[in-house]
């Protein structure tokens, strides 16, 4: 083939209008990366100085007290808030602070809110199905049913969230608990590599915890995932690396027992008892 056919050939596309590769490239260093971000709301600094990293497969937990930053952190990560400055990369192909939110969603990175939001009238199946169409104004049983990898992939993320007995159950009748777990499954349709978890437990009987913590740590590893999370005993019961924010900034980075015995975090967490 001439150079001109070459060119001329439709069939051919050519890498510079494909579009960008998406795998996510954890080779050489961590998943996410935050680097000296900054942050300011009318002049209050809401993240100052932020660096963080998390590995891939890592579950970290975040805390802090009220107004520490979590929530803007998070909604950096997922292109909500522009930092003023700083670094945001995802793996090290993809700068984040370049990308809509949407393209960050596409591109692997799952954010799970505090109030459930599933679809009270369909089924479990059905808002499972729903997840995994890219067009949400087609009912994606049209589509959706005649693929057998949805088919299993929903079986599987049914396993996964403990809901399989309830697959044919309006999800308007499910627990609290039960529509946080159906929530984190909707998200686990699309196989994030990261998914952003916020209080997933507020509200939650004791028996929910245990079964969320069960969830979540099984998940890891998988995929990395990063909680926000006010109760510490639950914290405790899932936590490897625990990260505090307090002012905008990273205050300690360890166990929970590390952590928890040290003596700035102490006097932050006392200082907002007082
Ligand atoms: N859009 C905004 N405009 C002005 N101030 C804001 C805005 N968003 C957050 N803030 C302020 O930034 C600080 C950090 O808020 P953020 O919600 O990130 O904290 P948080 O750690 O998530 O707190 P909480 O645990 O109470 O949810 C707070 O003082 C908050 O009032």
């Amino acid at each position: 083939m001439s150079m001109f056919e070459q060119l001329t050939n439709r069939e051919r596309v050519f890498e510079f209008l494909a579009p960008e590769a998406s795998p996510v490239d954890v080779r050489h260093g961590p998943i996410l990366y935050l680097e000296d971000v900054n942050v300011s709301f009318d002049g209050f600094k809401a993240i100052n100085n932020l660096n963080l990293t998390i590995d891939d497969g890592e579950l970290r937990c975040i805390i802090g007290p009220n107004g520490a930053g979590k929530t803007t952190m998070m909604d950096i990560i997922t292109g909500k808030t522009r930092p003023d400055t700083g670094s945001v990369w995802f793996g090290s192909r993809h700068n984040l602070l370049t990308k809509s939110e949407p393209d960050i969603a596409s591109l692997g990175i799952g954010r799970k809110f505090q109030k459930p939001t599933v679809f009270e009238a369909l089924t479990v199946f059905e808002n499972l199905e729903l997840a995994m169409a890219t067009d949400k104004r087609i009912l994606p049983t049209l589509t959706a049913i005649m693929k057998p990898e949805f088919r299993d992939r929903i079986d599987e993320v049914l396993e996964m969230i403990g809901l399989k007995q309830l697959r044919d159950k309006p999800a308007g009748i499910l627990s609290h608990g039960q529509k946080q777990w159906l929530e984190i499954g909707m998200l686990l349709m699309q196989k994030p590599r990261l998914l952003l978890v916020d209080e997933p437990v507020a509200g939650m009987t004791e028996q929910e915890m245990e079964r969320t913590a069960e969830l979540l740590t099984s998940l890891a590893g998988k995929q990395s995932v990063v909680v926000v999370e006010h109760d510490m005993g639950f914290v405790r019961s899932i936590a490897r690396q625990v990260t505090v924010l307090h002012q905008g900034s990273v205050l300690a980075e360890g166990t929970m027992d590390q952590v928890s015995n040290d003596p700035e975090v102490i006097k932050v967490y006392l200082g907002e008892e007082a």
